[in-house]
């Protein structure tokens, strides 16, 4: 796994800024996320070669996107920690937060970072439309990143909350996502949020082009939102 990392993150332009024990913290990664997935249901990935590229190196294109070097970031629905866990190993300054609504998850999450000793980040086990709502939290993070999560419209309503006014949520989707995208106008503009250019990129080696949408935060989130889990998906925004 590490040799396909390593050249695939050569590949993405990311050699050489990112530090040198990466691609094996990120390969040891994968082996302990196959390992779990055995006895917990991780990931449908059940081949390493698939882990390092659709898992690892579809989180570390998002360093192409800006700089995260000292920022807050949250991951929304992180599941086996992606795309949080290879972002905090490819910028170690980043302080990183897990958050999934799955308990056992999260416990292992934090197993996990403790094995690869790492610092500055945290699994958390929440939803996210409850946890928005605590001070603290809410307007908090520079970044805030969702993968595989939910449609956009309802995702923007847990994501947007968490961001800082100036800061920006990156939502991972596929390049088939432009009448999601159109969908979730309404919902952006209510709570607060402006659409900047997207960024389609190949997954190297996977035969794939992803894209995400990076959504800036300009005014705070509405009282009122996130509304409860059932409302959001009834009736969104
Ligand atoms: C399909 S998994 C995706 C995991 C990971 N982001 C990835 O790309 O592989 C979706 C995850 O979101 C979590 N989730 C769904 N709704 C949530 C919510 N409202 N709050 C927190 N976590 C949630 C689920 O428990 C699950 O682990």
């Amino acid at each position: 796994m590490k040799d396909i990392i390593s050249s695939g993150l050569a590949e993405l332009g990311l050699a050489g800024r990112v530090p040198e024990a990466a691609p094996e913290q990120l390969a040891e990664y994968g082996r302990l996320m196959l390992e779990k997935n055995q006895v917990m249901n991780l990931t449908a990935i059940r081949e390493e070669d698939g882990v390092a590229r659709l898992h690892m190196l579809d989180s570390a294109a998002l360093l192409n996107w800006g700089d995260f070097e000292g920022k807050t970031l949250l991951d929304v629905g992180t599941g086996a920690g992606l795309p949080g866990l290879p972002l905090k190993i490819l910028v170690p300054s980043l302080q990183v937060t897990l958050l999934d609504s799955l308990n056992k998850r999260v416990d292992w999450l934090n197993e996990v970072c403790a094995q690869l000793g790492l610092e500055g980040i945290q699994a958390v086990h929440a939803r996210a439309e409850e946890q928005a709502l605590v001070k603290g939290w809410r307007d908090g993070f520079d970044i805030v990143t969702a993968r595989a999560v939910a449609e956009l419209r309802l995702l923007c309503e847990l994501c947007l909350p968490f961001v800082k006014v100036g800061g920006v949520f990156l939502a991972m989707k596929s390049v088939d996502s432009q009448e999601e995208l159109d969908q979730a106008a309404h919902c952006i503009k209510m709570l607060g949020g402006r659409v900047e250019p997207v960024m389609d990129y190949p997954v190297p080696g996977a035969g794939v082009t992803h894209r995400l949408i990076p959504i800036r935060k300009v005014a705070p989130t509405l009282k009122g939102y996130p509304r409860r889990w059932a409302k959001i998906q009834k009736n969104p925004l």
